[in-house]
């Protein structure tokens, strides 16, 4: 997963296309939402009835005021105030109900979406995982699902049923007095433009606010895994000024995010309360002519305070929608990625008596390289032979872990062709491939789990005996003095083992399987000299089974092979055995030696 500060494809603010689209982005979530759909609408058409049923308030009051009350009637007081009280139970427990109608199946969509993620991230490519910044996809499975969660349980609720009650209530205002009822419609074009605009401005902001957490999020979990080396370098402070200056950036986002909202908020308000002033004023003189009844009046002015709330919660319910929108558009992002393919067309079985692993014409190009660049790898022509062993020697940087990286298909060939016992890589599933080819890598890699859960993940089938006999070949005899041997929790990352400890768990986990074939990449390099020997005589026992190839920069790692390729700038140049290459190679024996000579020179002398 690549750590840089900044995701380097990382999708820019909202375009647009983006923002007109948020309706069209909501609704990309109805598969999940599927399976709920029916406590969901129930628990709508709950909160409706719940809704509605404050406008029956007014009503009540104005049966009362020109009821009981002109009456001098204490009787009929008290029974309409029993009838608000029934009625603002009635409400409470609808609301409630609402809530527990929905909770459960909420957090059922929440989860289910963040597996089909994590799923997903597994099936993509590495290459994929090499463009795309960690922090970016923490913060899409952790905060954007969160937001996806609450807005289907809140938001989305409420702005139907907010918009049924305002629609309901403005009838009723309009049928007990037209005149004031279009009064308190005035301010509706206004704030449908005002709504219009808000949504807009604030979809940008929240698009950027929401891509700020993410490179928050990597900057938080690079500090984390490197610790070390930020204490080992006194970095502390740099590092907390590059949070600190991220921070900043977003809480500048988040202001204008806040800025947008108080201003949207504060003309919902006013427009609103304005219209009621007007009405209030009006609806008094018309009383005082003896135009209108005290009770309708009452009535009418309780029906327009309960719509305030209704009103004044649209622009945070947009807001909501809006960020959900945003959060959903970046899960896509994600899940619309392609996942690893898969041959159409398994590839016919292995050739008798096995062929060995052959790279033909390989050609290979990394997908982010720039166009027109040459290719890392070029016509790469290598036979390594069935139970052969082939080290793989060549400058830093000349391509031999982007060469061993093909094998396993982390990267696919972008010309020629790999085979195995004379069957095409590509044409294999993933699974067969997975079970034929085992590798270890220079930094191993460990999980947070017991020794023998990291090893196993090299053959999950694999019983004591081969446990015992795979950690014997990584001479990782220090797993026994552990605290409770094999079963012992290497911490995370095994940051609890020593280097050379984690390369032997990790060849361990290489060999466990008695792979086909085998691929290690420089993976002793952390070993002192007898270890390394040691390892080195146990490793030719497990050789000799397997077809295998093996990145060397030292010449007591070359002897463990049968044969030496040497890679130079992407190309196969020479192949040949140890002594054979040395002999004739100055370049190879540039490497070997570590002197200094200019290979070239010593090439023409
Ligand atoms: N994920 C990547 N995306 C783009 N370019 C890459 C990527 N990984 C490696 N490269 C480039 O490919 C070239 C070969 O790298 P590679 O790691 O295969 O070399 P190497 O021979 O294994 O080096 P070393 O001995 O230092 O490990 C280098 O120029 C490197 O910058």
């Amino acid at each position: 997963m690549a750590t840089s500060l900044a995701p380097t494809t990382d999708p820019g603010p909202a375009t647009g296309g983006e923002r007109r689209s948020a309706v069209r982005a909501l609704l990309r979530l109805w598969p999940y939402v599927r399976p709920v759909r029916a406590r969901w609408t129930g628990a709508a058409v709950v909160a409706v009835v719940a809704s509605c049923l404050g406008l029956v308030f007014p009503l009540v009051l104005k049966w009362i005021v020109d009821g009981p009350v002109a009456d001098r009637d204490p009787g009929g007081v008290w029974l309409g105030a029993g009838v608000l009280l029934a009625l603002g139970l009635a409400e409470a427990l609808l609301f409630g109900l609402r809530r527990w109608l929905v909770a459960r199946p909420l957090a059922g969509v929440e989860a289910a979406m963040r597996a089909d993620l994590y799923r997903h991230l597994q099936r993509l490519p590495v290459a994929f995982h090499d463009r795309w910044a960690s922090g970016q996809l923490l913060s899409r499975a952790t905060t954007d699902l969160m937001v996806v969660r609450m807005f289907l349980a809140f938001p989305l609720t409420f702005l139907i049923v907010n918009g049924v009650t305002i629609v309901a209530g403005l009838a009723l205002l309009v049928v007990q007095d037209w005149g004031l009822g279009l009064v308190l419609l005035a301010p509706a074009v206004p704030l449908i433009a005002v709504c219009y605009r808000f949504e807009h401005g604030y979809a940008d902001a929240s698009r950027r606010a929401q891509d700020q957490v993410g490179d928050l999020t990597t900057v938080v979990e690079e500090s984390v895994l490197g610790i070390r080396i930020i204490k080992g370098f006194g970095r502390h402070r740099s590092q907390a000024r590059a949070f600190r200056d991220l921070s900043r950036t977003l809480r500048g986002t988040e202001l204008v995010k806040a800025r947008l909202l108080a201003g949207i908020l504060a003309v919902i308000t006013l427009l609103p309360e304005a219209a009621l002033g007007a009405a209030l004023v009006l609806g008094t003189v018309q009383v005082a002519d003896g135009g209108l009844s005290a009770g309708t009046l009452v009535a009418f002015l309780s029906t327009a305070l309960a719509l305030r709330w209704p009103i004044e919660s649209i622009g945070f319910l947009l807001a909501m929608s809006q960020e959900a929108a945003t959060a959903t558009r970046r899960f896509f992002e994600v899940m619309d990625e392609p996942e690893e393919t898969e041959p159409d067309a398994v590839a016919p079985g292995a050739v008798a008596g096995g062929d060995g692993l052959r790279f033909d014409g390989v050609e290979f190009r990394y997908p982010d390289a720039e166009a027109g660049s040459v290719p890392t790898l070029r016509r790469v022509d290598l036979h390594i032979r069935s139970g052969e062993t082939m080290a793989l020697v060549g400058a830093t940087g000349s391509g031999k872990t982007t060469l061993t990286a093909l094998v396993p298909r982390l990267y696919d060939v972008t010309g020629g062709r790999i085979t195995l016992d004379g069957r095409d890589i590509a044409a294999m599933s993933r699974a067969e491939l997975r079970t034929l080819v085992s590798m270890a890598f220079e930094e191993p890699t460990l999980f947070s789990a017991s020794v023998a859960e990291n090893v196993r993940m090299g053959a999950p089938g694999a019983g004591d005996a081969e446990l015992e006999r795979a950690l014997g070949v990584a001479q990782a005899d220090f797993v026994a003095r552990l605290p409770q041997g094999a079963a012992t929790e290497v911490g995370e990352q095994g940051l609890s083992l020593s280097g050379g400890q984690r390369q032997r768990l990790a060849l361990a986990r290489s060999v466990v399987g008695a792979p086909r074939f085998l691929i290690l990449d420089d993976p002793l390099s952390a070993l002192d000299v007898h270890t390394e020997a040691a390892v080195e005589a146990a490793l030719r026992r497990v050789l000799a089974d397997s077809t295998a190839l093996v990145v060397a920069h030292r010449p007591s790692t070359v002897l463990l092979a049968d044969r030496v390729a040497l890679l130079s700038e992407g190309r196969v140049t020479a192949v040949g055995t140890h002594h054979e290459l040395l002999r004739t190679n100055a370049e190879y024996r540039h490497l070997m030696s570590g002197d200094d000579t200019d290979p070239e020179r010593a090439a023409q002398a």
